[in-house]
């Protein structure tokens, strides 16, 4: 992360009283008097320059620079909303700027957006916007280019988010591509949310609206170790409206690092859609015998593991747990100390375990577009070619659980996605393999409004408030 600047202070005397060393030439250094902006510029530079992920950097340099309060919160929304409407904050930029703008400076442009996303779509006043992100670029890269960035924003404020919109919109003839702009999700991800979905309207935009949207944070109370009730009490959220172990913080719930129900490991963080997706995997009728043997076959970094395995806990199961990556299992293996939870560093295509597993969770690596509104600049960086990839993974992946399950076993099919090609698409290749009947999964989740038509459960931030899932059970003929 890009250090903090801690330049000394005028007329402040050295050790022992000695005069400070004359200032040398170069850029001038001033104390940070923006800690708001100076964090989300900088995060947002890790972003473009480190491929850093905003939802970890953020959090970190806050720590870092125990920068809390309004100045957090403050933060947290310009780097996150600028970090998510990149691709709106491009168009505008692209009609204010005369040269292509990926030819212009990085710094630069990610300070142009910066300053944009202040423009349109936050109450900042407009000279604030536009000399707080100037004197951000002035500091870091000189005069120059702060004048440059400076003429641009100008332009900008010209006109509000509602008046830029209409006038790019006016030159696009596509109805999805008007709604991705308006909604700041690249073309292909609003045309699959509007596959899976079945809809290019009213829904769509209500779907594309809701991703666009900071979540809410969830908690899980570990099942058999505190009542969502209890741990609502403690932290001041709210029963959730669907997982019998999820808790909603309300929204700016601060930081939850220290809290001791945390620390303790009575909770963890969850969205209700895992916590769903885990019980249905962990409840799903088997027949033709007992239910003691429990695997997980994509179990990094171990959120529904921790599921499966309190559960088992209750029900006097054990659960195998594969992960391939050796610093995923590692998280797994300290999220399920003290839980009857073997893990497995091995390849879930062919994981050397004995087979006749009595259940199994294949939660399969997949795009996330079910996640994007967690993941604020991840929608900019998926590309539609990354599909054809996991789909191959996938199936390997979903095949290898039949071979380890046993005849009247299930076998629940989990992706943090929408895209009917990760989701649909797998399950009912295996179907025409004849490896398995599809189970009605909506059964599964009760209480659980707007399910469709079944078998399958697609669960959605607008219509469940929870991340996009997707969840098919089957059992083995
Ligand atoms: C969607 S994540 C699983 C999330 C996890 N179940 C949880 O709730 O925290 C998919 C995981 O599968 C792992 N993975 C990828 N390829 C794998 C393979 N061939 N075998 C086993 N695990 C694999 C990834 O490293 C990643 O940790």
């Amino acid at each position: 992360m890009t250090g903090e600047r801690r330049g000394p202070r005028h007329g402040q005397r050295g050790q022992r009283g000695r005069r400070p060393a004359p200032r040398k030439q170069g850029p001038r250094k001033p104390p940070v008097h923006d800690p708001a902006r100076r964090a989300a510029f900088d995060v947002l530079r890790a972003v473009s320059e480190r491929d850093a992920y905003a939802n970890l950097a953020l959090p970190e340099l806050l720590r870092q620079r125990r920068i809390t309060g309004r100045d957090a919160a403050l933060a947290t929304e310009l780097t996150y909303g600028t970090a998510r409407a990149t691709g709106l904050l491009d168009a505008v930029l692209a009609r204010c700027v005369d040269r292509p703008l990926d030819t212009v400076d990085s710094l630069a442009r990610d300070a142009l957006r910066l300053g944009v996303y202040q423009l349109l779509r936050t109450r900042i006043p407009r000279h604030a916007a536009v000399a707080s992100t100037v004197d951000l670029v002035r500091e870091d890269a000189g005069s120059r280019i702060a004048g440059f960035v400076n003429a641009v924003l100008r332009r900008v404020s010209e006109k509000d988010e509602r008046q830029w919109l209409e006038e790019l919109e006016s030159d696009i003839s596509d109805p999805l591509a008007r709604l991705a702009l308006r909604t700041s999700h690249p073309r292909w991800i609003a045309r699959a949310f509007a596959e899976a979905l079945g809809d290019t309207g009213d829904e769509l935009r209500a779907a594309l609206e809701a991703d666009d949207a900071r979540p809410a944070v969830h908690l899980l109370a570990k099942p058999g170790q505190i009542s969502a009730d209890e741990l609502a009490a403690i932290t001041g959220g709210e029963v959730a409206p669907y997982s019998p172990y999820g808790v909603h913080l309300p929204s700016g719930g601060g930081d939850l690092a220290d809290s001791e129900v945390l620390t303790e490991g009575l909770a963890t963080v969850q969205d209700e859609g895992s916590q769903l997706v885990s019980v249905a995997a962990a409840t799903a009728p088997v027949t033709d015998g007992k239910d003691e043997r429990w695997l997980d076959l994509c179990a990094g970094p171990g959120g529904k593991t921790v599921v499966l395995g309190c559960l088992a806990q209750v029900s006097g199961a054990t659960v195998d747990a594969v992960e391939v990556a050796e610093h995923r299992a590692r998280l797994v293996r300290e999220a399920t100390e003290e839980l009857p939870v073997t893990v497995h560093v091995a390849d879930g295509r062919d994981p050397g375990l004995d087979a006749g597993y009595d259940r199994i969770l294949v939660d399969a690596p997949c795009s996330g577009l079910g996640a994007l509104r967690r993941r604020p600049e991840a929608r900019w960086r998926k590309q539609p070619g990354d599909i054809a990839q996991l789909t191959q993974l996938q199936s390997e992946l979903l095949a290898s659980a039949y071979r380890l399950v046993r005849p009247g076993g299930v076998v629940t099919y989990v992706v943090c996605s929408p895209h009917l090609a990760e989701t649909e698409g797998i399950v009912a290749e295996a179907a025409r393999r004849g490896d398995a009947e599809i189970l009605d999964a909506r059964e599964l989740f009760p209480g659980v409004p707007g399910l469709g038509d079944g078998p399958y459960v697609q669960l959605w931030p607008h219509r469940h408030g929870t991340d996009a899932m997707f969840c098919a059970v089957t059992r083995k003929r």
